[in-house]
């Protein structure tokens, strides 16, 4: 059953668009994985969903949480539903944390917020949580300032305080991106076992697609500000179909035998005013054909719940057919 419908979202800052007809779901209780190199659009979808973005965006289109609408949702409803239904984390956890707050008080306010605990059953409760994101020593933590914490065991509290309000989608935004490589995997095995036992949905954010495909049961690419591939994880493994999405396999090293050069994707992604005509990939694409110039790519579906946006996808969805 979905939990978030994501319909034809766009987004333009000062009139410039910056994510284009964005479709996507996220099953209740099911994790989806976003990736893309940097500026592609991942955060902004979820930025834009939940309300976050400056005034100088126009967004457009549908975000159905439940099939409560949130695109130009009351501030009161949106309030209920960030840090409430649906929590966001970022990349960064020191950013997100007061350095002048303890630790358990920050995690209080958030249960006071959500949930209208006070006083010694929401110390309680911020040690419970404490507990259940694996900080050791968790009565004594409370206690500890942001600076007095680890990179790996902030982003541990940023959990914590994700989870005070119960949340039914967690948003993580490169959780792991600031953490050396051992913590990382501490932190997506985290990830993983709240889902279980909490049975929320997970939309984990990242450039890297190897961390999604360990995490996630789907997978989006991204691609200057549009989807461009959309599977089941294991299908888009076996059968990644867009150049960009091979283009990213390829540059994941690999998981054993020598180190190699990484064969990394020519190129950067376009800026969003100087996006090209037609598939905004083809600049960098070595498969490109004079027709990928002309249009932008509409999204072929060349299997179950597999869409990919590319001409050559095109033509296997007509040979399918
Ligand atoms: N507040 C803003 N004002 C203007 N442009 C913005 C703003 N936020 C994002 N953008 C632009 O929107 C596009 C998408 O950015 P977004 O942050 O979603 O990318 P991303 O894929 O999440 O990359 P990263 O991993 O670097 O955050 C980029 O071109 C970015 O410059």
């Amino acid at each position: 059953m979905t939990l978030v419908a994501i319909r034809g979202l766009s987004v333009a800052f000062d009139g410039i668009p910056a994510l284009r007809e964005v479709d996507l779901d996220v099953p209740r209780g099911g994790a989806v994985g976003m990736v893309g190199e940097s500026g592609c659009g991942k955060s902004v979808t979820w930025l834009a969903a939940l309300g976050l973005l400056p005034g100088r965006a126009t967004v457009t289109g549908s975000v159905a949480l439940d099939g409560q609408e949130l695109l130009g949702a009351q501030g009161a409803t949106l309030d209920r539903v960030r840090g409430g239904r649906v929590a966001m984390i970022f990349q960064d956890p020191a950013s997100s944390l007061n350095p002048v707050h303890r630790l358990g008080t920050q995690v209080a306010e958030a249960l006071r917020l959500h949930r209208g605990m006070v006083g010694t059953a929401a110390r309680a409760e911020a040690k419970r949580l404490f507990d259940q994101v694996g900080i050791p020593d968790a009565a004594r933590r409370l206690d500890a300032y942001p600076h007095e914490l680890s990179g790996g065991q902030n982003q541990r509290v940023m959990i914590a305080m994700a989870l005070a309000g119960q949340p039914e989608l967690l948003v993580a935004d490169e959780p792991t991106t600031a953490l050396d490589v051992t913590i990382q995997a501490q932190i997506l095995d985290l990830l993983n076992r709240l889902r279980r036992e909490t049975g929320m949905a997970l939309v984990l954010i990242s450039h890297d697609l190897g961390v999604v495909s360990e995490t996630c049961e789907e997978v989006a690419v991204m691609y200057a500000g549009r989807i461009v591939e959309q599977a089941p994880a294991e299908a888009l493994f076996a059968n990644p179909s867009h150049p960009y999405t091979r283009g990213l396999l390829a540059a994941l090293p690999p998981l054993d035998g020598p180190r190699q050069k990484l064969a990394a994707i020519p190129g950067g992604v376009p800026e969003p005013w100087a996006m090209p005509r037609g598939c905004a990939f083809a600049p960098r694409c070595a498969r490109r054909t004079p027709a990928c110039e002309v249009a932008v790519p509409s999204h072929a579906r060349i299997a179950e719940r597999h869409s990919v946006a590319c001409v050559l996808a095109e033509a296997r969805e007509l040979v399918a057919a």
